[in-house]
């Protein structure tokens, strides 16, 4: 085996199959080096192992001698001889290692090809190519050690599939070549488990969703998952969800979650994903939860925004293979904290709260999006033709935006630039109108008074209306949740101040889709749970009580610093408002909305930042077109903070009042209730399964 024979093959993108041999035992001792006892036990740490193998070289009619050695960095093979000029050192990473088996030789033929060789030194014959042995048959008594490898190469960025066999046959006994390959075997996990922080010991929950995309999730996990997953000896409990919401029902409810799994990953698209966000945010746990299990995608959907922003994340390849790409990312064992916004919306005077990992859409691509749903059946093409579409019948929407700058430490100049200027003043032939935000800074006893008064009017809906039915964690907690009811429907009449609570932290979520309702199982939880709140009641002032509470209910509950959506935004805040016609406001976190769209190139997964790309009503055609064009490649964004139309601002808080009540706001791509909405960045709030993270 040469390095220049790797490297063409690798060009093909070929796998290499050597097979190395190693010398027997006593023939020749400087030959064989473990430099630790091959007898040690295996629960002892392993830190390096080296061999000499032989390989046969058909061109020379010779054997070449390899040392191969293990050690923490990867798999060594450096060629002995000296005759060749070719480089004669190769390093195979442990990261690209995704796993190894060892037993007798592999009933069938490795991908490949498995080339026989010769050892010179060994009396023991070569095993027939084709003719599959039983284990500790025959006349060869080889154990195999075979190594999966996915080696990472630039230019193109790609994976090149790689296998390396070692034959192990340096006793005539089956069972002793056999424990060495299984040492090598054994080391290589650990190594690999040691590099990871992983036990090894929780599996992988992966829920499938066989619905999304083509439809075809089921036979793109066993054709490209499975295999993976198999070759990285991954444990895993796989669930295919069966109906909207199986996911998010699943974590929410699912009380071992953190004992019995490492990480959860979501083979499907994002939709899936933010079902599986959604349910964590509602477990009581879900601090311990995000923090410490990790959430992969794979995937099988048809935006696949979140998969492609981890790939570039992480300067993994995503096309041509997204699936087994995404895949090696899942069980590399390493994650990154990323950012998620928590989303406050309103309908009929009620407030909801979602968790969003993607993006919030008002106007032109939100429209496209939604409105080209009815053209699902040709394909991606539908975007485009929708969008000739609209840039013909162009909309513009009238509303109030506000946003909060961010801090852009550490990023480009121009991320900075665009968000340390005011915002530019459009020409003054546009209808647009720009203004600072005027009220004076909200005190906390106007805060008080306006949830006392939006308390009341929700305390006159009946506490037990479909709409804020809660839902049970399963039926033996059918009767506890019933009690809890009871309990808070007796609380909300004689305990006005737990709904006061939450309506001042805009907790409710509620939506047809998935969203739970203000009276879910947590918002129950405190406010029956609250004893030592309420114990101190009449000693404390109402001030006090409710900054007590929201200490106490922010460990229960994910609670933003936005003022909730009913009240208005402090300019003494920070606070910059702008009041006009927009043909468009999307925000967005990642960097891809979908694989295909390159949206908001700055964003890092952690940065701690919303990208709010802002375009103004005037906006020409000719520049609108070339915006939408250039989304793919990233470049559809002005490269300074001048252009009067289109701008785009770093922000930790946004908050957008549409003035009518037609049109489309989308929530990671999917439709929510239109009306207000705001948003607010958690940083690194969950993890994310990355190649490169801790
Ligand atoms: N078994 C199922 N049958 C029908 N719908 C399901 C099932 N499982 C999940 N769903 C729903 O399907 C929706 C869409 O799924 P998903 O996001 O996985 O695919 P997609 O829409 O094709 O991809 P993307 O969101 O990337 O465009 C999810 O919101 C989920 O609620």
């Amino acid at each position: 085996m040469t390095a220049s024979t790797t490297s063409s093959n690798q060009a093909t993108g070929k796998a290499t199959v050597p097979t190395v041999v190693p010398q027997p035992i006593g023939k020749d001792m400087e030959s064989t080096q473990a430099t630790q006892s091959e007898s040690q036990s295996q629960d002892q740490p392993l830190q390096e192992l080296s061999e000499i193998f032989f390989v046969e070289n058909n061109r020379r009619k010779q054997s070449i001698r390899i040392q191969v050695k293990l050690c923490p960095e990867g798999v060594y093979l450096r060629r002995q001889t000296e005759q060749d000029d070719h480089i004669n050192e190769q390093l195979i990473r442990i990261d690209d290692i995704i796993g190894s088996r060892y037993g007798s030789r592999l009933k069938k033929r490795a991908r490949g090809g498995l080339s026989s060789c010769k050892n010179p030194n060994a009396n023991v014959p070569e095993p027939e190519d084709e003719q599959p042995q039983a284990a500790g048959t025959g006349k060869d008594n080889s154990a195999f050690l075979y190594i999966y490898a996915y080696l990472k190469k630039e230019k193109p960025l790609r994976r090149v599939q790689t296998l390396r066999i070692l034959r192990f046959r340096s006793s005539n006994d089956f069972a002793e070549n056999l424990r060495t390959a299984e040492l090598w075997h054994h080391t290589i996990r650990q190594h690999k488990l040691q590099r990871s922080g992983n036990s090894g010991e929780k599996q992988l929950l992966i829920l499938l969703n066989p619905k999304s995309g083509s439809g075809k999730g089921r036979e793109l996990f066993q054709k490209q998952v499975a295999p993976l997953l198999r070759e990285a000896e991954a444990q895993y409990d796989l669930q295919i969800t069966t109906h909207p919401n199986y996911a998010q029902e699943f974590v929410r409810t699912n009380k071992n979650l953190l004992e019995r799994y490492s990480g959860i990953v979501v083979a499907s698209g994002d939709g899936l994903f933010y079902e599986v966000l959604n349910g964590l945010m509602e477990r009581m746990d879900w601090r311990r939860v995000c923090r410490e299990l990790p959430l992969g995608i794979i995937p099988c959907g048809s935006g696949n925004g979140l998969a492609k922003s981890v790939a570039h994340h992480c300067n993994e390849p995503y096309e041509p293979k997204p699936i087994l790409h995404a895949t090696l990312t899942c069980v590399a064992g390493k994650s990154t904290p990323m950012d998620v916004v928590r989303v406050e919306l309103s309908r009929r005077d009620k407030h909801y709260v979602m968790y969003s990992f993607l993006s919030v859409g008002w106007g032109l691509i939100a429209d496209i999006d939604i409105e080209s749903e009815r053209l699902r059946s040709i394909g991606a093409q539908r975007f485009t033709l929708w969008a000739i579409r609209r840039l013909i019948t162009l909309r513009s929407y009238k509303g109030k935006l506000y946003y909060k700058l961010g801090k852009t430490e550490g990023k480009s100049t121009e991320a900075k630039s665009s968000t340390e200027a005011e915002p530019p003043a459009p020409p003054k032939t546009q209808n647009v109108e720009l203004r600072e935000e005027t009220s004076a800074p909200i005190t906390q006893q106007q805060q008080i008074d306006e949830s006392n008064r939006l308390a009341s009017q929700r305390l006159s809906l009946p506490i037990n209306s479909p709409e804020f039915k809660d839902i049970p964690d399963d039926d033996d907690d059918a009767a506890t949740a019933a009690a809890d009811n009871e309990t808070i429907a007796r609380n909300a009449v004689d305990d006005e101040f737990s709904d006061v609570m939450s309506l001042n932290r805009s907790i409710y979520r509620q939506h047809a889709d998935s969203w739970h309702s203000a009276v879910s199982r947590r918002t129950a939880y405190y406010s029956v749970g609250g004893q030592s709140t309420r114990s101190n009641r009449s000693r404390l002032s109402v001030a006090q009580k409710i900054e007590d509470a929201n200490a106490e209910f922010a460990e229960l509950v994910p609670t933003g610093t936005m003022p909730g959506l009913q009240l208005p935004l402090p300019s003494a805040d920070g606070w910059i408002s702008e009041e006009g016609e927009f043909v468009m406001v999307h925000a967005a976190y990642t960097t891809h909305l979908a694989s295909d769209c390159f949206f908001a190139p700055d964003s890092r997964l952690n940065d701690g930042l919303i990208y709010l790309v802002i375009i103004r009503a005037g906006v020409g055609r000719p520049q609108l077109l070339n915006f939408l064009l250039s989304m793919n490649s990233g470049t559809h964004l002005p490269e300074t903070n001048n252009d009067p139309y289109i701008q785009v601002v770093a922000v930790e808080a946004f908050r957008i009042e549409p003035s009518g009540n037609q049109g489309i706001l989308t929530v990671d791509g999917e439709r929510v209730d239109y009306g207000p909405i705001q948003a607010e960045v958690f940083p690194g709030m969950i993890k994310v399964m990355t190649t490169n993270g801790e």
